[in-house]
């Protein structure tokens, strides 16, 4: 194989609710991740003297806190692998977004090196091994619309619909660590159920926490909201809005002002990045 392209989808918080802090400081949470049909790309092509090169250069992370090469450094790690890659990255995620650039881009190479080295490993080892890299890693391994209980990795897959989401940046980029570790944040929501949440959906905890520290979010939110109700994403900075038409979704981004960039995708329950490694697959085993 000389090279492999694959999606690092965005995912959206449906809801996040915030039911207690461990310990370690991480926050036990309740979470719908649903998939959006808006990517960043990878480009992998192999190497055989074991090294990872990102040829792509990403303003203000270094190569070797990329997730990226840390994915693939983890994966040589975790499999005696010898092979390396040069790996490509087309960006268009916004970082600090909320919608999981860092994560899904981890989880890709994951999934990709796995395959374009051949190594077989199941997609709930690949998870295990994402989890080290972040919270939000599992559910891009894993593909599959769910609902999200512990910090994020006890998945129970779920069907949603599918609508069009208008998905509006504002322009900040919010840390995450910042948003878990305000004093403000609630921190006490009761425990609900999947079957709950599927029928009342639910809230985000972060969101006022977000509002106020954010006033230009506060403020998108405003807008959006007289079209649509409108969420944050995690925590932030994307916010959100539902469409069941996409002429519809694009009308209202048209509508927008210019320094409110938006865009439109459709929620998908299942991963971009599975559907293409489907066909990829597919496509070897008829190349043989
Ligand atoms: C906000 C969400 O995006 C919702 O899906 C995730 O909970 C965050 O996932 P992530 O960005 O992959 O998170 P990590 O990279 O693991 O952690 C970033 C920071 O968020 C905090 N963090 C994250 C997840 C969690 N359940 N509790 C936390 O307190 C930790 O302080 C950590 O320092
Ligand atoms: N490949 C990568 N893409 C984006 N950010 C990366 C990457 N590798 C490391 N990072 C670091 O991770 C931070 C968070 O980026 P990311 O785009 O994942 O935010 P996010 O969408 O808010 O994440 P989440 O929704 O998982 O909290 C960035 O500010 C950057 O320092």
């Amino acid at each position: 194989m000389t090279h492999l392209r694959l999606p690092a989808p965005a995912k959206l918080n449906l809801m996040l609710h915030i039911l207690g802090r461990r310990p370690d400081g991480y926050h036990e949470l309740q979470t719908l991740f649903q998939f959006l049909d808006y990517s960043d790309e990878l480009i992998f092509s192999p190497r055989s003297d074991g090294q990872i090169q990102l040829l792509t250069d990403l303003p203000g992370v270094p190569s070797d806190s990329n997730l990226i090469v840390r994915a693939a450094r983890l994966l040589q790690q975790a499999t005696g692998c010898t092979q390396g890659a040069d790996i490509q990255l087309v960006k268009r995620l916004p970082m600090g977004g909320g919608i999981g650039g860092g994560s899904s881009d981890a989880a890709t190479t994951l999934l990709g090196l796995n395959h374009l080295w051949g190594l077989n490993r199941s997609l709930a080892e690949l998870a295990e091994l994402g989890l080290k890299l972040g919270a939000d890693v599992p559910v891009f391994v894993q593909g599959q619309a769910a609902f999200a209980e512990g910090i994020g990795e006890r998945l129970t897959p779920v069907e949603l619909p599918e609508p069009w989401f208008l998905v509006a940046i504002p322009p900040v980029s919010v840390s995450t660590a910042e948003i878990f570790s305000a004093p403000e944040l609630t921190r006490n929501t009761p425990a609900s159920t999947v079957r709950t949440v599927l029928k009342c959906g639910g809230r985000n905890d972060c969101q006022p926490v977000v509002e106020k520290r954010y006033p230009e979010i506060s403020n998108a939110l405003i807008l959006l909201n007289k079209f649509t109700s409108a969420k944050l994403t995690g925590t932030g900075c994307c916010i959100f809005g539902a469409f069941s038409e996409e002429a519809e979704a694009k009308a209202v981004s048209a509508q927008l002002p210019e320094d409110l960039p938006s865009f439109v995708a459709q929620g998908c329950n299942e991963s971009p990045l599975h559907t293409a490694l489907k066909a990829q697959i597919e496509i070897s085993s008829y190349l043989g």
